[in-house]
């Protein structure tokens, strides 16, 4: 035998209840089927009935509208004589409610034993609809069966006599029968109702007096589910769970089912099925008694409820005195506050624990009137209540079998900038429970998640800034590679913010790569770097990086605020890592107090790893002795190009059109960015630095960077014909021109230097870079990479590769 439980959804309508027909008559086993009533039913009368003793005639339309709900189903589910013979009886039913209803707006009372004799009207009404509508099924009045003390509202039932009745009604029984949840009889045979979740109590009731094979609960969910899946997406059904992680998950608002309806079950091992009516293919989750299995994730899900207060009492005078907290919850339970969290240091001088916000000021009246004494004596000198928290929890028994559980539940946590107000693990280790910010409920939840592999993949959330040469690019590359990354790296990249000078547009939901510029045209509002920050910061969302691909000056605080709300950055530009030292030591100190990434891999030499392996070198311990380099792509392009048939103007513009060069040129030919890379070199090896330390040597007169831009195009070819003519002596004297950045023994310099043949820059070709690093460990002979030093592409494989590096893989 079985016992089958349907809720309120899923007898909420004609074609559910069909649905509900359809499931019981495919058991092959006899099975009892208890019902809630129609959804929303319950709470109608119950309001139907406050409405009436307030003495308002509201109640009226709430009666007229149970009549109906009862009447379209009716009129649905059923033909002919039937119709007219099930409605009769209903109709019975329904006037009876509508006359203890009235009686009660005439006297003006509502007791509980009125509550509960009008409670279980809707259980009374769906289950005989059900049992009339599935052939051969048998009502059975489960209120004469469950048997209760007088506790009206939430009675105790008498187990005894209880599984006495119940056995007795079914002993020979078979086939189908129906019976209302949530109703139950004390011994003077009065109604009495078996408080919340009445009707999965009833389910267990049954199930357990008749010890059968399977409680299966039917609802319009598929089951457990790994986390809330309104906020997490990639949350999944949990397929089989034990008692004690079900009810820890229901508990903290996994409402599949109610914790204590529960019990009757767990005492006779009798295993729960979750199903949904509206889905019934679907696996469902299985709860039964814990089998540690090796193969199950040490947490099987996360759970959480908001609108929670944190009290927190607080005083020397706590400190070793016994009773404290006796006093503390039995003034809690004077007042029927349920207390969801406690947590209490070692040091006793501070006890902390969450309730409902909407009892948080009766807690903490009560509280003050408990220790009003402590209070004036000021052995309790604080009583604080901080409101707008959310409690998370993960849960599963297999915790217990792993450790290192909590250390990285709390440093995902911490990595991301999520502040942990309280926590609280039992010694049983079943579950840890923190309180958050609600505003950081969703970052917590997605990242907890994602962490424990509930989820497949590492989701990294892209917020881009920049979409010219190299931004453009690197989308390319990332639509280009998405794919694969998801599929062998399970690797999932999101792009959730996008911005160039002229629009921004943001979306947690993600933005498809392809298209995107068409709906930034369309969606984007106009561009404001300040707005996009502060939009980026209270997205708050997890595994968050901005990628900058603008050539922008703006002002530092960008990247400290990013960084400081646990935002990683991944940077072309060279602006942060080459401004003030303080500066630059600042932004990488918060990104490793933080546990975040400040990359810019591309600020020196584009994609050649030339940052990563000078931090290599330095952390093995190596000491960088002197630094000798071409890094300017852009000026080893013009010098390599430059001919009797190409003058030097001409260059420049073929530079700009390859895409070597700044957006501005004049930042490659001042001589600046080369500059700007050698800060950055000396400061990763682990010298302090600024730009008046570095000594420039410039080719091109500071007259033709002061002007406009269009001033220096046109002035620019004035001096083509000097630089043919010291080309060409050069050239007789088989050299080059290689502008060459330098640092040694504390001093820094930039300038333009003479090459002979059979040096290492004498050879380079097109716009590429060299950099040759002496060192303790490579003395006699440095180590050289080269390679190309510029160009989009390039580039935005490096950055795209940064981007990679934040993800940890
Ligand atoms: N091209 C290379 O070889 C190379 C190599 C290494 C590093 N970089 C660096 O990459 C960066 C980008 O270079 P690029 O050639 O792609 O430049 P670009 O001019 O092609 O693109 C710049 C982008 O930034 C946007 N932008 C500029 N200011 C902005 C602001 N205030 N707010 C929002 N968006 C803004 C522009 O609209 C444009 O989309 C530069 O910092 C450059 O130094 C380039
Ligand atoms: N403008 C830069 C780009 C690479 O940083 C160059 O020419 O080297």
């Amino acid at each position: 035998m079985k016992v089958l439980k349907f809720g309120g959804t899923s007898v909420g309508s004609a074609e559910n209840i069909r649905k509900v027909k359809q499931i019981v008559k495919s058991q092959p086993d006899d099975v009892v089927v208890v019902v809630s009533a129609l959804g929303g039913i319950t709470d109608k009368i119950l309001n139907a009935a406050k409405m009436a003793v307030l003495g308002t005639e509201y109640f009226n339309t709430e009666i007229t509208e149970i009549r109906t709900r009862h009447e379209v189903v009716v009129d649905d589910l059923f033909e002919g004589e039937q119709k007219l013979e099930v409605w009769e009886e209903v109709s019975l039913l329904l006037d009876e409610l509508a006359r203890i209803i009235r009686g009660v707006s005439m006297i003006g009372e509502l007791t509980p034993k009125t509550m509960d004799k009008i409670g279980g009207f809707g259980e009374r009404l769906s289950s005989y609809i059900i049992a009339q509508f599935i052939d051969h099924a048998k009502w059975i009045d489960a209120s004469q069966m469950i048997k209760t003390d007088s506790a009206f509202g939430r009675a105790l039932v008498d187990f005894k006599l209880t599984n006495q009745l119940i056995q007795d009604a079914f002993s020979g029984f078979s086939g189908i029968c129906v019976a209302p949840g949530f109703v139950s009889s004390n011994s003077a045979g009065e109604y009495t109702t078996l408080g919340r979740g009445g009707s999965d109590y009833t389910a267990s009731i049954f199930a357990a007096a008749l010890n059968v094979s399977v409680l299966e609960i039917w609802t319009d969910v598929d089951g457990f589910m790994t986390a809330d899946p309104r906020i997490i997406r990639k949350a999944y059904t949990i397929e089989s769970l034990s008692y004690s992680e079900a009810m820890e998950l229901s508990h903290f608002g996994a409402k599949v089912i109610y914790p204590p309806t529960i019990l009757p079950v767990y005492q006779k091992n009798i295993p729960v099925q979750i199903k949904n009516t509206l889905r019934p293919e679907g696996e469902g989750s299985l709860i039964r008694s814990s089998q540690p299995n090796g193969k199950d994730r040490p947490i099987k899900g996360i759970s959480s409820i908001s609108n929670i207060s944190l009290i927190t009492v607080q005083g020397l005078g706590m400190v070793g005195v016994t009773g404290i907290s006796m006093r503390l919850f039995g003034a809690l339970a004077r007042e029927n506050i349920n207390v969801i969290l406690i947590s209490q240091a070692s040091s006793e001088n501070s006890i902390s624990f969450a309730v409902d916000t909407l009892k948080a000021e009766t807690a903490e009246e009560a509280i003050r009137i408990e220790f009003d004494r402590e209070i004036t004596g000021q052995q309790i000198n604080k009583i604080e209540v901080e409101n707008e928290l959310s409690i998370v929890a993960i849960v599963g028994e297999n915790m217990k079998h792993t450790t290192g559980i909590a250390g990285k539940l709390f440093n995902t946590i911490g990595k991301n900038g999520i502040n942990i107000i309280a926590i609280a693990q039992g010694a049983s280790e079943l579950n840890i429970s923190w309180v958050v910010k609600d505003s950081d409920l969703r970052k917590t939840l997605n990242v907890v998640h994602e962490s424990f592999f509930l989820s497949e993949n590492v989701e990294v959330n892209i917020f881009l800034l920049g979409i010219g040469l190299v931004g453009g690019n690197l989308l390319k590359q990332i639509l280009q590679q998405q794919e694969k990354l998801l599929k062998e790296k399970h690797l999932k990249l999101k792009l959730v913010g996008v911005a160039n000078s002229k629009k921004m547009l943001l979306d947690r939901d993600g933005i498809a790569i392809e298209g995107f510029k068409e709906r930034l045209d369309a969606e984007g509002q106009a561009s404001d770097l300040k707005a996009y920050k502060e939009a980026v910061i209270r997205m708050n969302i997890f595994n968050s990086v901005f990628v900058d691909c603008t050539a922008s000056d703006y002002s530092s605080d960008l990247y400290a605020d990013l960084l400081n709300a646990n935002v990683s950055i991944v940077t072309a530009n060279k602006v942060a890592a080459s401004s003030d030292y303080e500066n630059y030591l600042k932004l990488k100190k918060i990104a490793k107090q933080k546990g975040i990434k400040f990359l810019f891999e591309t600020n020196v030499g584009a994609g050649l790893p030339i940052i990563n392996t000078l931090n290599d070198l330095v952390n093995a311990g190596d000491q960088i002795l002197k630094i000798e380099a071409v890094l300017s792509g852009t000026l080893n392009f013009i010098f390599n190009t430059i001919s009797a048939e190409v003058p030097m103007s001409q260059t420049i513009k073929m530079a700009k059109d390859e895409g070597y060069s700044e957006p501005d040129p004049r930042v490659d030919l001042s001589g600046i960015d080369v500059v700007r890379k050698l800060l950055i070199l000396v400061r990763e090896s682990g010298y302090k630095i600024d730009r008046e330390d570095v000594a420039i040597n410039k080719f091109i007169p500071d007259a033709f960077f002061d002007g406009s831009m269009e001033d220096f195009w046109s002035g620019i070819s004035g001096l083509d014909a000097d630089f043919e003519a010291r080309r060409k002596l050069l050239e007789a004297e088989n050299k080059c021109w290689r502008f060459v950045a330098k640092y040694e023994n504390g001093q820094a310099e930039v300038g333009l230097q003479e090459i002979e043949q059979g040096h290492p820059f004498f050879d380079l070709q097109g716009s590429n870079n060299l950099v040759m690093f002496t060192t303790e460990r490579y003395h006699e002979f440095p180590m050289i990479i080269k390679g190309y030093g510029a160009g989009a592409e390039v580039t935005a494989a490096g950055v795209f590769a940064d981007i990679i590096r934040v993800s940890n893989l």
